[in-house]
């Protein structure tokens, strides 16, 4: 039956996020954190896509490791003009964006901004888990910040997906770097994910907190300084980046480098961090100064958006891959999650 981790993967489900009304940070947290009880919402271009549990197949498993025409990616294979191969039946793009695994100072409560500290154990397994539930969903490009645990998180979570495409991280620091890490076949160019890395994309500077402890810190600042140094959007904590200074950042870039992607029909995932989230996440929906106070992103929990004529329509986040949830899948989704099925099965 091959490994039980990977069967999992082929268990996931999705539980349905709100339409494009949703503007409630109680409710984003909800659905964040895998309850079950978000609404479908008013939109009615929801394509609620069939429950099925899949039987992964030993010939699946075995070709995993080898390098043929049947491994590949059933879409990005197909003779459609997508950027990767493929044309979405709708134009629209699937926007995955996901924090970190916890951290090895998440652990130890401490202020980590631009620190960069690798995952903890719980951290690798929440990376996992988190693959598991994206190994359904169209991948064409990763964005990660420059700090380990977010490389870590994506190289974790791509071990799990199902298109057994190679995550490769792109060097274009130099033009000597670039030159260095060319790839000169069009065949396993076409079985790699290109991983952008952005310190854009940083976790926001924490300044002469970093390294300090969160609860002693309250402790001899008060609750209320720490709470507004840590999530409101205007106040900068000591000789750090206020939210406000983390946005200007990581969504210039985002409407930069990651928007035009989008545009252009491919599908894109972003790992990164509390705060350079909450700032991108603020963009996507709308969110005032005030209404971002409450905004809190757990580690390993990734949020799917779809990209559709100029508007970010936010469908929620995955369930445990061995809860019971409803597949909530625009067309196009549960297009390519169906071809992903019948090549298995061919196999
Ligand atoms: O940098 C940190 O300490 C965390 O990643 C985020 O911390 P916060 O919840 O205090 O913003």
């Amino acid at each position: 039956m091959g490994s039980p981790a990977l069967s999992q993967a082929f268990n996931s489900n999705w539980v349905v996020g709100g339409g494009g009304d949703f503007h409630s940070c109680k409710r984003f947290q909800e659905s964040c954190l895998g309850s079950v009880s978000v609404g479908l919402g008013a939109d009615t271009r929801f394509y609620i896509g069939r429950i099925r549990r899949f039987r992964i197949c030993r010939s699946y498993i075995s070709r995993s490791s080898k390098s043929c025409a049947a491994c590949q990616d059933p879409i990005s294979s197909s003779s459609r003009s997508h950027p990767h191969g493929y044309q979405t039946a709708e134009k629209e793009s699937a926007l995955i964006l996901m924090r970190h695994g916890e951290s090895m100072w998440n652990e130890k409560n401490l202020f980590t901004g631009c620190v960069d500290v690798p995952l903890t154990s719980k951290g690798v397994e929440e990376a996992i888990e988190a693959g598991k539930r994206i190994s359904n969903l169209p991948l064409d490009i990763i964005y990660t910040s420059a700090l380990i645990r977010a490389q870590m998180t994506t190289m974790l979570a791509l071990t799990q997906h199902r298109c057994m495409k190679v995550p490769t991280i792109m060097h274009h620091e130099t033009e000597q770097a670039r030159t260095w890490s060319q790839i000169y076949s069009e065949g396993t160019k076409k079985q790699s994910i290109p991983v952008v890395k952005a310190w854009q994309l940083n976790e926001r500077m924490y300044g002469e907190l970093q390294g300090l402890n969160k609860q002693e810190t309250a402790e001899q600042y008060g609750k209320e300084q720490v709470h507004n140094w840590r999530r409101s959007y205007h106040v900068r904590p000591p000789n750090g980046e206020s939210l406000e200074m983390c946005l200007g950042r990581a969504v210039t870039f985002f409407k930069e480098h990651i928007e035009p992607q989008l545009l252009s029909g491919r599908h894109l995932m972003v790992v990164a961090h509390a705060n350079s989230l909450r700032s991108i996440i603020m963009y996507l929906d709308k969110l005032t100064s005030q209404e971002v106070i409450n905004l809190e992103l757990s580690t390993g929990v990734p949020m799917l958006y779809i990209y559709r004529e100029g508007n970010f329509i936010r469908r929620g986040s995955l369930v445990g891959s061995s809860e019971a949830g409803v597949y909530a899948y625009t067309e196009s989704l549960a297009a390519y999650r169906q071809k992903l099925d019948e090549t298995s099965k061919d196999g």
